[in-house]
């Protein structure tokens, strides 16, 4: 009975140390275990990235380059507890792969990672013993596919190949989770062609946009189409090289040019502060708005220039506060515009309420409340084009305004607001245009003091009135007439040939003559004096003028005689 107890006890300790001893070997052993996926069909599969990624001491390691280093590595690296969104540094990762298939399986392993230095892929076959390397860092991925806003690779697995998959990844800053997924060629394909087409086409979007307000620019020289071509262009260009394509592009080695629309981004931004200043002329009527976009402009250039000094995620996390600040600006002024009944606020507003839409979508797609929203940078690439869209539409509009208010200024110093006939101005233009053969007439109405005395000013600018009305109805298409003093007119005849002169003389006259007897049936004291002079006769403009005045003068001076 004595050995009973002893023996349970003894029992009992051995069953607690082994419990404890499994254990601590538990703790490791499910911790560094590695996910695993079994290639079957046309399945995509997805691995996130908390289970995924070993973070590495960034310091001290050298680039793996073979199958023992990619070991050290990883019984080094810490396991992750959390996403890799908003980290930065080296990780590791390793995967167990199982081909199901009787046939050889080609997939594309998408790297979730906008901004990557040095991508690496390892794959060690269990029925080989050769590595095969692949790179899908952004300088070296010439051999992969050209994807925007992600990296991606192509393994082929053999008949029922099974092995490990490792990957080592390096870069400033991770943007967004940065999921594995492993997809077949043909969703792939489908994936790329969308994703791509789509990115090109906005991006294309913003630049021709940009161009079209560059043109604006140099044939206006106003500065609000330069703020406009600045304001989309350097949207464009930063999306261009965020999403991948200046890379994919041009390969260019010097620097690692998707970290560019971070630092282009507060530029940009600038550029929209001086186009909504301007668009909505707050220099002149809003002069406390105006002062607030300097402000929001200068802190942008400050940030601008700081941004390509600090660390990255600096830079990223300036650009995304701004974004975040702009918005709800831009939205706040297209609204108080509309009320203020600005017509160019219409497209300014939809277009940022568009973008600022996308925006949401895409800081929720990086939040628990929609983690199934995806391709979010496509969603606010597509916004910002259609938002571009609308700006440079805000700015047609700006213009055709602008246009309209000089085309109306433009007449008004032009016409003479009594009789709209041209005034002195407008005749000097027509002169300056007259062909070699012309013929002028001068015209006085008479008598136009004496209704002024008798019958007040008003019957007088009414009889002007009357008379220019006649007149114009009795040149039209044959003679411009302006109106050069108080009751004086000049009206100008433009020939083809000098046989035209006779017909035209006797024209005028019997027009003239018309003209005289309706205006006596109202104005019975009134009368039109004229003379006409001609090209032949006068070596220059000036003496033709003259000889026309002349002649208008003798003839007023006959009628007083008679
Ligand atoms: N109602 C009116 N009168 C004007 C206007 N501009 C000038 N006048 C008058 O037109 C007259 C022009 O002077 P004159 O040509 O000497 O006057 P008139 O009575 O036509 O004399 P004759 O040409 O010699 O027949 C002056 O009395 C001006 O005050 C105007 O815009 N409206």
């Amino acid at each position: 009975m004595a050995f009973l107890p002893c023996s349970i006890l003894t029992a009992a300790r051995i069953t607690l140390y082994s419990l404890v001893l499994l254990f601590v070997i538990c703790i490791p052993v499910t911790g560094f275990a590695s996910p695993s996926a079994t290639l079957v069909g046309n399945e995509t599969v997805v691995i996130d990235d908390v289970e995924l990624w070993r973070a590495i001491d960034l310091k001290n390691h050298a680039v793996p380059v073979s199958l023992t280093d990619l070991s050290q590595l990883f019984a080094h690296a810490n396991a992750l507890n959390a996403s890799l969104t908003n980290q930065s540094g080296a990780y590791l990762a390793r995967l167990t792969l199982t081909n199901s298939e009787d046939r050889a399986s080609s997939r594309f392993f998408r790297i979730n990672a906008n901004f990557v230095d040095i991508g690496l892929g390892f794959w060690q076959s269990n029925q080989t013993t050769s590595l095969h390397q692949v790179d899908f860092s952004q300088h070296h991925d010439t051999n992969n596919p050209k994807l925007m806003h992600a990296q991606a690779f192509e393994l082929t697995l053999n008949p029922n190949e099974s092995g490990e998959l490792w990957l080592y990844i390096k870069a400033d800053h991770y943007a967004k989770p940065l999921t594995l997924k492993i997809i077949s060629s043909q969703h792939f394909f489908q994936q790329m062609f969308m994703t791509n087409a789509l990115t090109i086409f906005s991006i294309a979007t913003m630049l021709a946009l940009a161009i079209i307000a560059l043109a604006l620019y140099i044939k206006t020289r106003l500065t609000v189409t330069l703020a406009c071509s600045g304001y989309i262009g350097l949207h464009g260009l930063g999306w261009a090289a965020a999403s991948g394509l200046i890379d994919d592009l041009f390969n260019i080695q010097v620097i690692n040019t998707t970290y560019l629309g971070m630092i282009l981004f507060p530029f940009a931004i600038a550029a929209a502060c001086q186009f909504t200043k301007l668009l909505f002329n707050m220099n002149y009527h809003r002069k406390s708005w105006a002062k607030l976009f300097n402000y929001v402009a200068l802190a942008c250039i400050f940030f601008g220039v700081v941004t390509p000094f600090v660390p990255f995620s600096i830079s990223f996390a300036i650009a995304h506060i701004i974004a975040v600040l702009w918005v709800p600006l831009a939205i706040l002024t297209g609204f108080k515009m509309m009320i203020f009944n600005d017509f160019r606020a219409k497209y300014y507003l939809i277009g940022n309420i568009l973008y600022g839409a996308s925006l949401i979508y895409y800081m929720l797609s990086h939040s628990p409340l929609l983690p199934a929203a995806s391709q979010a940078e496509l969603v606010v690439l597509v916004a910002l084009a259609a938002d571009c869209i609308c700006i440079l539409l805000s700015l047609a509009t700006w213009l055709q305004h602008k246009k309209q208010d000089y085309s109306r200024a433009y007449s008004q110093a032009r016409i003479d607001p009594l009789t709209h006939a041209g005034n002195r101005h407008a005749l000097n233009e027509a002169l300056a245009k007259l062909p070699k053969h012309y013929l002028v007439c001068f015209i006085d109405y008479d008598g136009v003091k004496t209704i002024n005395d008798k019958q007040g000013h008003g019957k007088g600018d009414e009889l002007l009135q009357f008379g220019t009305q006649l007149m114009n109805e009795a040149f039209r298409g044959e003679g411009d007439i302006f109106r050069t003093g108080g009751d004086e007119f000049i009206c100008l005849f433009s020939l083809k040939s000098a046989n035209q002169f006779t017909p035209t003389i006797q024209n005028i006259k019997q027009m003239i003559t018309d003209c005289q007897v309706r205006l006596h049936e109202k104005w019975p004291t009134s009368g039109i004096s004229y003379g006409i002079a001609s090209s032949l006769e006068s070596a220059n403009q000036s003496q033709c003028l003259a000889l026309a005045d002349q002649r208008m003068y003798q003839q007023k001076r006959s009628k007083k005689t008679i």
